[in-house]
């Protein structure tokens, strides 16, 4: 929880031969499987739609999301005169991507030069093992990265994270002392010199009831835009899909401090709490950059809701 671990590569990695697609499907199998077990061959009564609502909550969809869900099911099976819970199944996939289709908005990093962006999060979210994912993600699009060693809490995560960019040919820019605005500070000076197209810059990890830490990454975002109006063009919350409800006041604490403009929401896999993504769509909508199912350098890829619900419902 406190360093920069190096996502795995071949280790850990998963197979190969499987896609993105039937990666995607194994992190949620948990999530997944709760769900599609109601679906086999039953027909629809008031029993089946009452275990899917305990199943959405416990899925961690929230109660908002759950009962708009329900409600717009309700009125499916009326009107299209619905029978099967294949039918079912169906009518939900297209009610849930209709729900969680406005969260896709993929980052443009065009929008500057550097297009500069500040990742936050509470501690252990996957801030910075994201950073690394992102740095290659940019790189695969022909973008030079640099790298802001924003976490001064910790000498390790500085220590790691230049070491991840030794490794990885990523030029990071880190200091022996000195709080964090002031090592994004310079690291900014430093991509604009070095004419590099993506800053990443990690914070310190905190909780949003820690306020003098609130404070203080308000104020490293302050810092930032004195380098550039329109900077940060991003301020990405990392969400640990696991914390599931919590996301919401996450979310919200996190927005009033520096004003999120993307999540990145991370170990889906293994988590049995995938719902969350329809709960963030109901009561604290952000795009959803990107989604995490997996340790391993590629597990981290652009949210799309076709490919999550897909993922999530397909039999
Ligand atoms: N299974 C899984 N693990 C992940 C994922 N993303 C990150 N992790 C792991 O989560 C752990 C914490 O990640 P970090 O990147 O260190 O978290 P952080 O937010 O930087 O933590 P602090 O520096 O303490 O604030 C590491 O072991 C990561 O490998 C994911 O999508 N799936």
């Amino acid at each position: 929880m406190f360093g920069f671990k190096k996502p795995k590569e071949a280790s850990n990695a998963p197979p190969a031969q499987l896609s993105w697609a039937e990666r995607l499907k194994a992190g949620l199998a948990k999530t997944r499987g709760q769900i599609g077990s109601l679906f086999s061959r039953r027909k629809i009564d008031a029993e089946l739609l009452e275990e899917l609502e305990s199943t959405l909550l416990m899925a961690d969809c929230g109660i908002d999301a759950t009962a708009w869900l329900l409600e717009q099911l309700k009125l499916a099976v009326k009107r299209d005169k619905l029978e099967t819970s294949d039918q079912l199944r169906a009518a939900l996939a297209t009610l849930l991507l209709q729900l969680l289709a406005p969260l896709e908005e993929p980052l443009d990093a065009g929008r500057g030069k550097p297009f500069i962006m500040m990742i936050a999060g509470v501690n252990g979210a996957g801030k910075t093992t994201s950073i690394g994912k992102l740095a290659k993600h940019f790189q695969g699009q022909g973008l030079s990265v640099l790298l802001a060693a924003g976490d001064t809490f910790r000498a390790a995560a500085r220590e790691q994270l230049k070491a991840w960019g030794e490794r990885n040919d990523v030029t990071v820019i880190a200091q022996e002392s000195g709080d964090s605005a002031a090592v994004i500070f310079d690291a900014i000076h430093a991509a604009k010199a070095r004419g590099i197209d993506v800053v990443l810059a990690d914070t310190a990890g905190r909780l949003p009831t820690q306020l003098h830490l609130m404070e203080e990454i308000a104020k490293v975002k302050r810092v930032i835009q004195k380098t550039d109006p329109g900077a940060p063009h991003e301020v990405l919350l990392v969400l640990d899909a696991n914390i599931g409800q919590n996301a919401i006041q996450q979310v919200k604490a996190f927005d009033k401090a520096i004003g999120v403009s993307g999540l990145a929401v991370t170990k889906l896999d293994g988590s049995a709490k995938g719902g969350v993504l329809a709960a963030i769509a109901r009561q604290c909508p952000k795009p959803v950059r990107f989604i995490g199912v997996g340790e391993g350098i590629d597990d981290l890829r652009p949210f799309s809701a076709e490919e999550f619900v897909e993922a999530l419902l397909e039999p």
